[in-house]
C-alpha cells in the first residue's frame, strides 16, 4: 500500500459547542493519509491516474469553510466520507486538530481511520 498525504492544511471555520464559538471562525488543521497504489501514475505520469492532493485540498477547504459543525468528530467523519466517495480512496486516516481550543494544550482533536487498509 502506498500513501498520498496532506499535512498542515489550515482552514477557518465555525466550530464548537459553546455560544461564543458560534459567533467566530476558528482554525482547524487537517493531516490526511490516503491509501493508493502509485505505480500506475508513476508509469503514465497522468494526474488522472493519481489521487490528486491539490483537488482533495480544494474540495476540503471549500467544504470546511462553509460548514458549521459543533464537534470535531462530525467534521472529521464528513471529510473522510468525501475523500473516500469522491476521490476513489479505499482507506483514509484523518487528523482534525483544533489548535488553541484548550489553552494549556498545543493540540487537541481527533484521529479517525476509515475503510479497508489493503
Ligand atoms: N471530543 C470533543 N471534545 C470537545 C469538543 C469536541 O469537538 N470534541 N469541543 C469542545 C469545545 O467546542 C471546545 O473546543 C471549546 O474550547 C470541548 N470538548
Amino acid at each position: 500500500m502506498d500513501i498520498v498525504f496532506l499535512r498542515d492544511l489550515r482552514i477557518e471555520t465555525v466550530i464548537g459547542i459553546y455560544d461564543w464559538e458560534r459567533e467566530i471562525k476558528q482554525t482547524v488543521v487537517l493531516d490526511i493519509d490516503m491509501s493508493t497504489d502509485v505505480q500506475r501514475a508513476a508509469a503514465t505520469e497522468d494526474i488522472t491516474d493519481a489521487v490528486d492532493y491539490k483537488a482533495v485540498s480544494k474540495r476540503l477547504i471549500s467544504f470546511v469553510e462553509e460548514s458549521e459543525f459543533q464537534l470535531v468528530e462530525t467534521l472529521a467523519e464528513r471529510c473522510a466520507a468525501i475523500i473516500r466517495q469522491e476521490f476513489d480512496v479505499r482507506w483514509v486516516r484523518l487528523t482534525v486538530n483544533k489548535i488553541g481550543a484548550v489553552s494549556a494544550a498545543s493540540d487537541v482533536g481527533v484521529i479517525i481511520e476509515r475503510g479497508e487498509r489493503f
